[in-house]
């Protein structure tokens, strides 16, 4: 066992979290390059809503094939060959999305995407949980996190800095496969600092060179780690999909514009950029993990009722420096704002916990497992939501046929709470999650 070495420097370590975070700004980007280029490749491709559909669940039957090799290779391999790797992957799908008009090979990048993007997150995960546990995770995480979202909503603006390149469809995809390039580097650069780092510092818990784990007991893991996985399935069943249909939703039922409703819906990623690094610096200094996410899934509770039947009141002057500004109704804005604040602490506090309940050594895998969950419930709430809007004829002409598929996320939400209740009491003792904390070392 190697003991001797000296823990790595702050500098060292934030030097490590700038490179991840920005091989996950480019995997975000190149994932939400497509949304912008939708109606381009409607008209000149002439693909359907169907075709483009497809090449979003392409994204996600990928990552579900994929992801528990991806945690094997991650824990066999080390961090250092999977997140170039996988940013690698996700450069070559990059490519292979753009370079041709057709769309079987349009799905095929889309596809290979999923291949490298999602492994690609939870390697990330990984060398963060093994450089900042107890220290400041949470943290560490909130910023990557933030910066991760900023990929995302780089890709929603480019529209306006990048507006040249949306003469046709393939220029804007150009932009993303640069990006990827992006991560592709910080992912080489990650490399060289964790091998340096080797060699020169203990990083994470020793461990003795026999102490490999066997496959068999890869997947094996406590109650608390399936209650936080199924917290992640049900937040993000929740989350996910109600962001997706929330810009039609606040037209349709709340008639107002597009231009406004893309705006509010907007402030949930805009406030998940500013809010998850303060709620991870927030539970690294008090703990209470547990409690946090009984509190975001109890406050995300009645939202979504709140959103369909409380009267809309005033319009108050909504205005995101850069973005634009709008007059919106007081209980959308609240709505959103409360919900954005939720996104931001429920995933700031929960992927770290998992660092403090599995064993260093199995991470990749726990980290896959709990994502290939999350996967299942983010492809299926949308069919059944959809299905609800339809059976209950929701549109403008009939706002309350939104209300079943509101019950049904509130349903969801009410799960989640009961998930972190049952985290949360078993939990509760001097060893468990809620004691843990960067002054206490926040080690099991
Ligand atoms: C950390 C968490 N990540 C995920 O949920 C990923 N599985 C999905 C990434 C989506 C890429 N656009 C998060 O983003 O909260």
């Amino acid at each position: 066992m190697q003991t001797s070495l000296p823990a790595p420097s702050p500098m060292y370590r934030w030097a490590i979290l700038l490179c991840v975070s920005l091989a996950m700004f480019g995997n975000y980007y190149v994932y939400d390059s497509l949304w912008p280029v939708v109606d381009l490749l409607r008209q000149d491709p002439g693909f359907s809503y169907g075709q483009i559909g497809m090449l979003s669940s392409a994204y996600n039957i990928a990552a579900l094939l994929v992801l528990l090799a991806g945690g094997y290779f991650i824990d066999r391999f080390g961090t250092k060959k999977a997140i170039t790797l996988f940013a690698c992957i996700c450069l070559g799908a990059a490519v292979l999305t753009v370079v041709s008009s057709r769309f079987e090979v349009i799905l095929a990048g889309r596809f290979l995407l999923g291949i490298g993007a999602e492994p690609l997150v939870v390697a990330a995960t990984t060398v963060l949980a093994k450089w900042f546990k107890g220290k400041e995770l949470s943290f560490a995480f909130g910023i990557n996190l933030s910066i991760s979202r900023l990929g995302s909503a780089s890709a929603d603006w480019s529209t306006s800095f990048a507006s040249p390149l949306y003469i046709n469809w393939q220029d804007p995809l150009w932009l993303a496969t640069a990006i990827a390039g992006l991560s592709v580097t910080a992912a080489l650069l990650y490399w060289v600092l964790e091998q340096r780092a080797e060699s020169r510092y203990q990083v994470g818990e020793p461990q003795a060179a026999d102490e490999r784990i066997e496959l068999k007991n890869l997947y094996k893991f406590s109650p608390s780690y399936w209650y936080i996985v199924a917290l992640c399935v049900v937040f993000y069943a929740t989350v996910f999909p109600f962001r997706s249909f929330a810009i039609d939703y606040f037209q349709q039922a709340h008639g107002i514009t597009r231009e406004t409703a893309g705006l509010l819906s907007s402030l949930l990623p805009v406030a998940a950029i500013i809010l998850t690094p303060l709620f991870g610096l927030w539970v690294d200094r008090v703990g209470h993990r547990a409690l946090f996410m009984a509190v975001g899934s109890l406050v995300m509770l009645p939202l979504f009722l709140a959103v369909t039947y409380l009267p809309a009141g005033p319009d108050i002057f909504l205005w995101i420096p850069l973005i634009g500004s709008a007059d919106v109704p007081l209980t959308l804005f609240a709505v959103i704002f409360l919900l954005g604040a939720v996104f931001s602490l429920i995933p700031a506090v929960m992927w770290p916990s998992v660092a403090y309940i599995v064993d260093q050594r199995r991470l990749g895998s726990a980290f896959a497992l709990m994502t290939l969950c999350q996967q299942l419930g983010w492809a299926v709430v949308p069919l059944i939501v959809g299905a609800l809007n339809d059976r209950f004829l929701a549109g403008a002409e009939n706002p309350s046929g939104y209300a079943p598929g509101m019950w049904f996320y509130t349903g969801l939400a009410a799960t989640g709470l009961w998930f972190a209740y049952k985290l949360w009491h078993s939990e509760r003792g001097p060893n468990g999650l809620e004691s843990m904390h960067a002054r206490q070392g926040g080690s099991a």
